[in-house]
């Protein structure tokens, strides 16, 4: 590890350690690593064949800092947080040969530049996407059933003030999972790829044998592997619609689509308006595919009835005057889709070992 990339390291013995390999330290490739990884830093600790410079504090790595210790890197280990450019790279110089990213999400590197460059790119797709698929069904839950109201109110000892009686119908919203009074909910997905699919197969105990979904135009149906999800899941219905009836037919819409230009407020108003009263929106992808404006109209004019949200467009700088966070009927958790111990330590060691794998030459277990 670099002298002053964490203060215990300047301890005489690592001063020792550091002179006997220093021979060796001019062919060690360094590696910047943007945050402690926790328990899977040993992964790279305990490599001798490596120089690492870790971000030194608990909290996002400065840009300042990144900008001066890349220099001469050859890896960088970096979160949704970084954005790596022509700035960064410029920054790192002709050393820089991959760039892992601890994301399944790479909006923020410049994937063009990396490949004129020939910069190597990982990034975590499928160990998170069990993880994604909870919190997901989570926030359908939330939303449908108006838990941030009912939540604050017991939080200020609401539930406990004379004028608060349980009531036939104080509370209610809809149902997600089906009834015999309501036995065919459509569930939509824009986007359908795996988180998308996860998703599904949660939703298919709640009785749910409607499915439609969008996908990019530029894809290709898929009709094998929606006839084996439709045999899989028993499913009555499994259709890919345009965006007017996604938005029209689905009581619980699902936004599981990559963000960026392409997907750019999709949701905006005119696809809201369409939307159900009683329907619920998700959005556990990217905050940029939903206008957040929008949304708090369609919320206050009841277009829908809730929405549960994961991911806002110009996170993290959500305040407390947020549109949406000041709409009762909007439930909002701040990007924790994957924050399990169990899926941030796969990502952590896939990221990890992808940086091994670009950085000798060798394979990258998912590489863009
Ligand atoms: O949003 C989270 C990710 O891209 O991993």
């Amino acid at each position: 590890m670099s002298s002053g990339s964490m203060a215990s390291l300047s301890s005489p013995s690592h001063t020792r350690l550091t002179s006997i390999v220093s021979h060796l330290s001019d062919v060690r490739p360094k590696v910047v690593i943007c945050r402690h990884l926790g328990p899977a830093m040993p992964l790279l600790l305990d490599r001798k064949d490596i120089d690492i410079v870790l971000w030194p504090e608990d909290r996002g790595c400065e840009r300042a800092w990144l900008l001066e210790n890349i220099k001469g890197a050859a890896g960088v280990l970096v979160l949704l947080p970084e954005r790596v450019n022509e700035e960064l790279l410029d920054a790192a110089g002709p050393s820089l040969r991959v760039v892992s990213t601890m994301s399944v999400g790479y909006e923020h590197i410049d994937l063009p530049l990396m490949a004129k460059r020939k910069i190597r790119v990982g990034y975590t797709p499928d160990v998170l996407t069990e993880a994604v698929a909870d919190i997901t069904l989570m926030l359908a839950l939330m939303a449908g059933r108006n838990d941030g109201v009912a939540y604050s109110l017991v939080k200020n000892g609401g539930w406990a003030k004379p004028n608060f009686g349980w009531s036939p119908f104080t509370f209610c919203g809809p149902q997600l999972s089906t009834t015999a009074s309501s036995p065919a909910r459509t569930v939509g997905f824009l986007g359908f790829g795996r988180i998308a699919q996860a998703t599904l197969a949660r939703l298919v105990p709640f009785g749910i044998t409607h499915c439609i979904y969008t996908s990019s135009p530029t894809s290709r149906p898929d009709v094998a592997r929606d006839a084996a999800l439709q045999t899989k899941y028993n499913l009555k219905v499994l259709e890919r619609v345009d965006a007017d009836r996604l938005a029209r037919e689905s009581d619980v819409l699902f936004v599981l689509t990559p963000g960026g230009k392409e997907t750019y407020h999709i949701v905006d108003a005119t696809f809201l308006r369409k939307m159900k009263p009683m329907s619920v929106l998700v959005n556990t992808s990217r905050g940029s595919v939903v206008d957040s404006d929008a949304l708090a109209t369609a919320l206050r004019e009841k277009w829908i009835w809730g929405a549960g949200l994961d991911v806002v467009e110009g996170e993290p700088a959500i305040t407390t005057d947020h549109p949406l966070v000041k709409e009762p009927q909007c439930v909002m958790v701040p990007h924790i889709g994957s924050a399990t111990f169990q899926t941030r330590l796969d990502m952590a060691t896939r990221a990890i070992d992808n940086l091994i794998g670009g950085l000798f030459g060798g394979e990258m277990p998912a590489e863009l």
